[in-house]
Parts: structure tokens; C-alpha cells; sequence
């Protein structure tokens, strides 16, 4: 039967795939002249359930989820996705829907969300390029998150009124100029800012998705009365925060005494429950998989495949930012390990679904007291051992039983990446480095960076490589490291890079001789 319906007519109206000089036209409307037609609710695959790029007038009495409600098209989505066990053996058929409460697969591995990449490939590269490019910077509910900008690669099937989002991701990527030129002799080196974000980490990417999902499964009035997590400090503000903001219960196990008070105070501040607990992340990460097992509470680390599905839109969104040109390298600070996999993931649907022709190399980084991939990569992926993980600055990721090394692993052989480790004083001098040239970054960017001067003195990044290494939380979180380094109070480090306020009288002699002191020196002219 047909019904009326909001369509752009450059989209709907034909098959990209078949008329080049059509396809051509059609992404020139979609960025320009969009227009609205009546079409088919058919379920013909030819016809993406997209938003008009031009919509109505705004009405007064209507907010940014009414207007979406109204512009909603009707006709069938041909997107979907499912659970699937994670690097499934062929032939395998065990699959679970996404309305199902499962964390692992029948013989107890981790899962993977499988998207229906027949019904994407029905629309070319150009198509997707388009309709991502045409949802940046906009504030239409829900796609002016830099995560449901890509809904149809994501959650294809929720409803846009199920979806909780602070609008994150579109973050900065950030052209580290004179950083990648005096340490690096580097002229094209970029710092994905993911933790310029809704609470100050990478985590909302996925945790709007997450939560996301737990609302419409509370709405079908499945039984979950609340969202837990094991935490080193940004999964707990994430979940508290998306949890407050949809009004549903969320529950943190923190490692007592190892995070830092910025991250503490998020989850009080979002009203979460919060057990401050006598073990480490992976004695609380054992310890939440065992009681969301027994109760109804929903488990929200990266354990959970969906989470994956929204970080893995930053890799895309690099992409885009470089106007779908392919960066030579990509650095990730590695704990918990689901993230080298996001972005793996991200690079690997942009490349088979033809929106770029190759992808990056990445790395992954670890502070080297909590290395255990560093140790399996440099064993040549011989036996993976756990191990009990030692203090760091980069406490968020203290971890030693990666709950996703078999993902890490996948993706870097995937892509011929490499592993790299950064001792305590390596990774504060790179923060303490990086600070210097305007940026304020977190230890675990820190170990990214020593990453990355490591592999430029191997020679094994050049010069000229266009390399983007991926700060992961907001350096605010983490300002009491800053603090010990600047004031020269780290044990056995030699913070070589601190730069420490100068105690001074208040009397213009004292002042004038401090100044012209530095002055003198070579500070100014270097
Ligand atoms: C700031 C920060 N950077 C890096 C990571 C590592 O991410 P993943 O656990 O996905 O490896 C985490 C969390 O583990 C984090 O909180
Ligand atoms: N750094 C993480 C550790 C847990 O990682 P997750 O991605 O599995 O939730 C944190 O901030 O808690």
C-alpha cells in the first residue's frame, strides 16, 4: 500500500549504484537542495529510512525529539544487527537478537554486534560519505551526536525515542603542530581529543549506545533494574551520567584508593551507588561479572559488545575529519582492550563498505606496569598470561586480565600493528612534553606518545606519516599527577620537563630581580 512519507528524493528515488552521473547529482542534493516526496512504504531496499536534510520550520511547541517523532519516516528499515560469537568459525549459526540480555557465547567467548552488511552494501560509499558528512554540526535529535550520526551502522533498529545522548563525539581532532615539530621533526601529527567530552573520556561513545539499549529493553519492560560496571574511574562517570540523565539506577564497583578524585566525584555527583572496594579493576571486574550474573542488574563494561559499536565511530569520524583520506598511523592507549578493537572495527567497515580504500596501521599502547599485551605482542602471540598490574599514573588503565585481549589481539594482526610500553617517567615526560606546546592531556595519552617516539627513533614511523594518536580523557581528570611531576615530588623521577612556580616576595625589587633573571636566560629565545 502506499503511503506518504518524508524521503529525500536524491536518495530515494533510484539505486546510486546504477547511474554514476545520478549518483553524482544526488550527493550534490544532499548536501544542497534536499527536497521531500511522497514514496512507497514498501520495504524497497532502494530507499534508505534516512532523515530529510531540509526539515520543516521548527515549531515552537515542539523540542528536538517531538520534531524527530514527526519527521520520522514510515517506511521499512532494511538495516539490522545481531549478536554473533566474536571471530566466529564458519558455518557458525549461533546468533542472538539485541533485545536479548547476553554477554557471551554458548562456549563462554566474548560476542561481536554483527551488522547486516548486505543491506549497507546496497548503497555506495559516496552514499554513506554523504549522509554522514550532511548530519555533522546539526542539532537534529539524535543525529547531531557524532554517534548517531552513523545510527544505521550502530543500533539500526532502536527508536529514536529510546536513545539517550549528550550529543558526544564530534571531537576535536587537534593538529599538533609545534608538538610533532620540536620533538618529533613530525609535521603532520594529530591528537584525537575523545576526552573533550560529555564527562571527560572516550566512554560516552559507548555508553550512549549502552544505556541506550538498556532503556528500550526497560520500556519493553525486560527485567533489568539497573546498569553496574567495574570502573578505573571513566566507565562509571559515563554510565552514571547516562543513567541519571534517563533516570535509571546505576551501580559502580571502584577499586578503592586507585582512582583519581575528579573521576571519584562523578558518579557521587550523578547519584549513582557507588562501592568503594578493597581489590583492584580486575578483582571488581570478576566481581561484577559474578553479581550480574545473579541479579538483574545490566553489566555496562566493554565486556558488552554494544559499547563497542559506539566507540568504534571515532575511528569513522578521523576518517571523515580527513575528509575520508586514510591517516598512516593510529596510536591507542590499551587497558580493559576493547577500544583497539572499536577502532578496528570502525576502519574495517568504512574500508568493506567503500567509503575509503585501505586502513590505517595502529598501535596500541600500555604503561609498562600493567603490559600484559605489551609481553604476549613481544612473545610473538604465544601464550597470553594475566598478571596483577602495579600502580601507575595512567590508573585508568591499571589493568592485568584484559577482558578483551581476544579482540586486541585480532585487530592488530588484523592491521600489522604493533605494541608498545611507556615506563612511569616516560609517560610523564610526554605528558609533561605535550603540555608544554598548549595541550593539557591525560597520562594515558602520555603513554601513547612515548609510543610514538619510541617507534619515530626505530624509524619505524616517518617523518612524514600522517599519524594520529588518541587522547583518551580530559587532563583536568588527572591534574593530581600533573601537580607531583611540577613540583618535582615523584620519587626516583628526575621530571625533567616540570616547570615549577617561583616563590617571590611581594616587593617590586624581588619581582624585578626574578624577571630579569629569566628573562636573561635562554627560556624566551628557544
Ligand atoms: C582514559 C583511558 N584511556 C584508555 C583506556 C583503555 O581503553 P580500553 O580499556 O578500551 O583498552 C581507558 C579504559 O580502560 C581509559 O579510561
Ligand atoms: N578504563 C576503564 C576500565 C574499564 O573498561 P571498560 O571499557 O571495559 O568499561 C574505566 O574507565 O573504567
Amino acid at each position: 500500500m502506499a503511503s506518504s512519507c518524508l524521503f529525500n528524493a536524491s536518495v530515494s528515488s533510484l539505486n546510486p549504484k546504477q547511474d554514476p552521473i545520478r549518483r553524482h547529482r544526488s550527493a550534490s542534493l544532499l548536501r544542497h537542495r534536499p527536497v521531500f516526496v511522497s514514496c512507497t512504504a514498501d520495504g524497497n531496499n532502494n530507499k534508505a529510512p534516512i532523515e530529510t536534510a531540509v526539515k520543516p520550520p521548527h515549531r515552537t511547541e515542539d523540542n528536538i525529539r517531538d520534531e524527530a517523532r514527526r519527521n520520522r519516516s514510515t517506511a521499512v528499515n532494511p538495516f539490522s544487527a545481531k549478536y554473533v560469537p566474536f571471530n566466529a568459525a564458519p558455518g557458525s549459526t549461533e546468533s542472538y537478537s539485541l533485545d536479548e540480555i547476553v554477554y557471551r557465547s554458548r562456549s563462554g567467548g566474548l560476542l561481536d554486534v554483527e551488522h547486516d552488511m548486505e543491506a549497507l552494501k546496497r548503497f555506495d560509499g559516496a552514499y554513506w560519505r554523504d549522509l554522514f558528512d550532511s548530519r555533522v554540526g546539526k542539532s537534529t535529535w539524535p543525529y547531531g551526536s557524532g554517534v548517531w550520526s552513523k545510527k544505521e551502522w550502530v543500533l539500526p533498529e532502536i527508536d529514536d525515542d529510546d536513545i539517550v545522548s549528550a550529543f558526544e563525539g564530534n571531537s576535536n581532532l587537534f593538529w599538533a603542530e609545534r608538538f610533532g615539530k620540536q620533538f618529533l621533526g613530525m609535521n603532520d601529527l594529530w591528537v584525537k581529543h575523545c576526552g573533550i567530552s560529555h564527562t571527560g573520556s572516550f566512554k560516552d561513545l559507548g555508553m550512549t549506545v549502552l544505556v541506550s539499549q538498556v532503556n528500550r529493553l526497560r520500556k519493553m519492560k525486560r527485567p533489568v533494574v539497573g546498569v553496574g560496571c567495574a570502573s578505573t574511574g571513566d566507565t562509571s562517570a559515563a554510565l552514571s551520567a547516562y543513567c541519571a540523565s534517563a533516570g535509571i539506577p546505576s551501580i559502580v564497583f571502584l577499586p578503592a584508593n586507585k582512582i583519581s578524585m575528579a573521576q571519584l566525584v562523578q558518579p557521587i555527583a550523578n547519584g549513582a551507588f557507588v562501592l568503594s572496594i578493597d581489590t583492584d579493576f580486575d578483582g571488581c571486574m570478576k566481581l561484577i561479572r559474578e553479581i550480574t550474573a545473579e541479579l538483574p542488574i545490566y553489566l555496562a563494561n566493554s565486556l558488552n559488545s554494544l559499547r563497542l559499536e559506539g566507540q568504534k565511530t571515532a575511528a569513522i569520524e578521523i576518517l571523515q575529519q580527513f575528509d575520508w583520506q586514510v591517516p598512516d598511523w593510529v596510536i591507542v592507549p590499551g587497558g580493559n582492550l576493547g577500544n583497539i578493537y572499536a577502532f578496528y572495527k570502525g576502519f574495517k567497515m568504512c574500508h568493506e563498505l567503500g567509503l575509503v580504500d585501505r586502513i590505517p596501521r595502529m598501535v596500541c599502547a600500555q604503561a609498562a606496569n600493567a603490559n600484559p599485551l605489551f609481553l604476549h605482542y613481544k612473545s610473538g602471540w604465544k601464550d597470553f598470561k594475566p598478571m596483577t598490574a602495579s600502580t601507575t599514573f595512567a590508573s585508568a588503565i591499571q589493568i592485568g586480565d584484559p577482558v578483551s585481549i581476544d579482540r586486541a589481539v585480532y585487530a592488530l594482526k588484523k592491521c600489522n600493528g604493533i605494541v608498545e610500553e611507556a615506563t612511569e617517567e616516560e609517560l610523564m615526560d610526554a605528558m609533561a612534553q605535550a603540555d608544554s606546546t598548549g595541550m593539557f592531556i591525560c597520562p594515558h595519552t602520555g603513554v601513547a606518545l612515548t609510543a610514538l617516539f619510541k617507534l619515530r627513533n626505530q624509524g619505524v614511523i616517518a617523518p612524514t606519516d600522517r599519524t594520529v594518536v588518541v587522547s583518551t580523557a580530559h587532563g583536568l581528570k588527572f591534574t593530581q599527577s600533573k601537580i607531583d611531576y611540577h613540583s618535582n615530588a615523584i620519587p626516583d623521577m628526575a621530571c625533567r620537563f616540570s616547570n615549577p612556580p617561583v616563590d617571590v616576595k611581594a616587593d617590586f625589587g624581588a619581582v624585578m630581580d626574578v624577571l630579569k633573571s629569566y628573562l636573561g636566560s635562554n627560556t624566551l629565545t628557544s
